[in-house]
């Protein structure tokens, strides 16, 4: 099938940069997308954007040109529940890729054992509202409790006004929650203020909840954005992603988002995303925290061994 991207979309970087920061070894893209191709996997009838095709292949060569190891490729909303594109990623990854799946309350065990075998180890729940309608919340935990016996866990997508309707579901859940791009902020608000310290009081009341720190591109309004060499990319986001390295070193993963879904004003140098990590983890400690420890943890516990 031929599909037409959503007019003014802006495409991944064509040629990205070889980020200065050497990565530690086994580093994790813990945040990543494929998109299609349409032709092959079409992207889902109730989608809210047609993203342009960014398969496996492009991830993959991205992942070894910017010294990642490994990749965890989630859900996007283009192809809804329909995880094919995704699965098709991991089984051609040679071990190296994991996966965050959507699903509806009716999937059977045997689909589950599958998509286990397959490298998934989570389920995204999404409450952007211009990216998904709503799902009643005990559909969701239908799901939450079907995938809990598996090890896997949660992974939440919302915006940083919408944190007190949802908080008494995320903390009922009964796996680990993974909180995508710090949850939202406004980072003109302050790091110290009312929202950002709900978020922050979320995770430091809950130790089942981590937090991605990724997405300061999406996250920032001053820039300088990630592009032209710039060393010192977003830096009205560095002091929230800042603020949880320090405070929960051990449950943080960062990842680059790539191909960037629905960007409108720049498309970042994913070099220089990468970069960009030695802003929010400047030691080597928190570097390894962040790219290997965590991520490892998560998603392949049998490998780790700290
Ligand atoms: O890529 C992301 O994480 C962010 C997205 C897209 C998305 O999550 C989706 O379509 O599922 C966004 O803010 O538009």
């Amino acid at each position: 099938m031929k599909f037409e991207v959503t007019p003014g979309w802006l495409a991944y970087y064509p040629n990205p940069s070889k980020p200065k920061f050497a990565m530690p070894a086994g580093a994790v893209d813990a945040h990543c997308h494929v998109f299609g191709p349409g032709d092959q996997f079409p992207y889902a009838p109730e989608r809210k954007y047609t993203p342009c095709d960014a398969g496996k292949d492009k991830l993959f060569a991205l992942r070894d040109h910017l010294g990642f190891n490994r990749n965890v490729i989630v859900q996007a909303t283009c192809h809804g529940k329909d995880n094919r594109a995704l699965v098709d990623a991991l089984l051609s990854a040679d071990g190296k890729a994991r996966g965050v799946v959507t699903l509806s309350s009716d999937v059977s065990d045997e689909e589950l054992q599958q998509l286990h075998a397959a490298g998934v180890r989570g389920v995204r729940f999404n409450f952007v509202k211009r990216l998904v309608d709503f799902t009643p919340k005990e559909e969701l935990l239908k799901v939450a409790n079907k995938i809990a016996p598996l090890g896997w866990h949660v992974v939440v997508y919302f915006e940083a006004q919408d944190l007190p309707e949802l908080w008494n579901f995320f903390t009922e859940l009964p796996t680990t929650v993974v909180v995508d791009h710090m949850g939202r902020p406004d980072v003109s608000k302050p790091v110290d203020g009312e929202e950002f310290n709900l978020f922050a009081r979320l995770l430091s009341e809950h130790s089942n909840i981590w937090s991605k720190l990724s997405c300061p591109e999406r996250l920032s309004k001053s820039g300088p954005p990630a592009l032209d060499g710039e060393q010192n990319a977003y830096q009205d986001v560095v002091p929230f992603a800042r603020r949880l390295m320090q405070e929960f070193p051990d449950r943080v993963l960062f990842g680059t988002d790539w191909p960037h879904p629905n960007l409108k004003n720049h498309m970042p140098d994913d070099g220089l995303l990468v970069d960009y990590v030695l802003q929010i983890a400047p030691t080597a400690a928190e570097q390894k925290a962040l790219l290997v420890d965590n991520p490892m943890r998560l998603y392949w516990p049998e490998e780790h061994s700290t």
